[in-house]
């Protein structure tokens, strides 16, 4: 598992600059595309090219069942994650409609949904287990079990590299996983069980009390790991998240930038820098989640979300939604004319 902390290569600062410049260069008041501006910087400069690109996109949606579900922390009971997988297999889940809009390759991976599915076409059997432990008195999964979900991470960015792919997408489906999601938030960043709970797919007043206290049950049974990030992985799980920080870091070694979606990915993405700081250039987050919570883990590590739709899925869906805008400050980036080609006159 020593790729995991291998730094991401060495980048040659000529080509931020050659972009900023160009910037400056074409017709439009200085700074006026704004956030669109330093998207095309960020991908000449993570890239290493004069001419940025965002269209070819690889997504990757990781599902796995997880243990804590038998806390009663979910609105909807455990059987949906591997009816999503098919329902992914199919095309009519969300991220299944934006991956065919963007023209993106899309894979499943099944990293230990409860219930294995047969061997179909789209679905890649990479497991760890049949679901994770319940975390609330035990480590969700072995050290064994980390690394294949870890390695499954990074099998699809290979794979995602072969293709030529420039953006990654990460999504996950996986019944209860905002409860892992909120235990490793306080662990790692120091924050509270309130502060990090919220209603994942749709839990009342009620619930969310129930659920914050499970996750501040979480807490206390893997209190002695302190802020070892892959103990925390292991023990608060899930394998989705884990295989999710697998690809988010081998992406960034292979110099694809990487469009983070929302609540439970951001997690991943945490895991990913901690272990690996080199990554924490190649991210862009696209979106703030409605998830309570996803506020404060944002304002914690200093990301500013390109989108605020009131979005709270997961799957990838506010990534994939987010790679139009990518999309877009690249082709104004390459194709807009600069004030010399155009002849017009530049500022007084
Ligand atoms: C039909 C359906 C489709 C989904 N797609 C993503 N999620 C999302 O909901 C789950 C997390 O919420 P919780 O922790 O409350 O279970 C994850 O699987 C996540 O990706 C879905 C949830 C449902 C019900
Ligand atoms: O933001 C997310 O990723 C999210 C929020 C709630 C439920 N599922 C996913």
């Amino acid at each position: 598992m020593n790729w995991i902390t291998t730094p991401c290569l060495n980048r040659d600062s000529q080509y931020k600059e050659y972009a900023i410049e160009r910037q400056s260069q074409l017709t439009k008041p200085p700074g006026s595309l704004g956030e669109l501006e330093n998207i095309a910087i960020r991908l000449a400069d993570l890239q290493q090219t004069k001419i940025p690109s965002a269209s070819d996109i690889s997504i990757a949606v990781f599902a796995a069942d997880h243990g804590i579900a038998k806390e009663g922390v979910s609105a909807f009971p455990q059987e949906v994650t591997a009816q999503m997988v098919m329902n992914f297999l199919s095309g009519g889940a969300a991220i299944s409609v934006l991956a065919k809009q963007l023209n993106a390759n899309l894979e499943i991976v099944d990293v230990g949904i409860l219930t294995p599915l047969p061997e179909q076409s789209g679905l890649i059997i990479e497991r760890a287990g049949a679901g994770t432990e319940n975390a609330i008195n035990g480590p969700a999964m072995t050290e064994d079990q980390l690394e294949i979900a870890l390695t499954a991470g990074h099998h699809v960015i290979e794979r995602a590299t072969e293709r030529d792919a420039k953006i990654f997408i990460g999504g996950e489906m996986g019944i209860a996983n905002t409860t892992s999601a909120s235990a490793l938030y306080c662990a790692l960043l120091g924050l509270t069980p309130e502060e990090t709970t919220g209603a994942g797919t749709g839990l009342d007043d009620a619930g969310i009390q129930h659920k914050t206290k499970v996750v501040e049950q979480i807490i206390k049974t893997h209190h002695k790991w302190g802020g070892d990030t892959k103990a925390l992985l292991q023990h608060m799980g899930g394998f989705e998240i884990a295989a999710l920080t697998g690809a988010y870091i081998h992406a960034a070694q292979n110099g694809l930038a990487i469009i983070v979606d929302g609540f439970i990915s951001s997690v991943a993405a945490l895991c990913s820098v901690k272990i690996n700081p080199s990554v924490n250039d190649y991210l862009f987050f696209s979106h703030l989640s409605a998830e309570h919570g996803h506020q404060i883990v944002l304002e914690s590590l200093k990301q500013k979300p390109l989108l605020d739709l009131g979005m709270r899925l997961g799957e990838g869906s506010g990534a994939a939604v987010a790679a139009n805008l990518l999309i877009s400050a690249c082709t104004l980036h390459n194709q807009m004319a600069t004030f010399a080609e155009a002849a017009v006159a530049t500022q007084i």
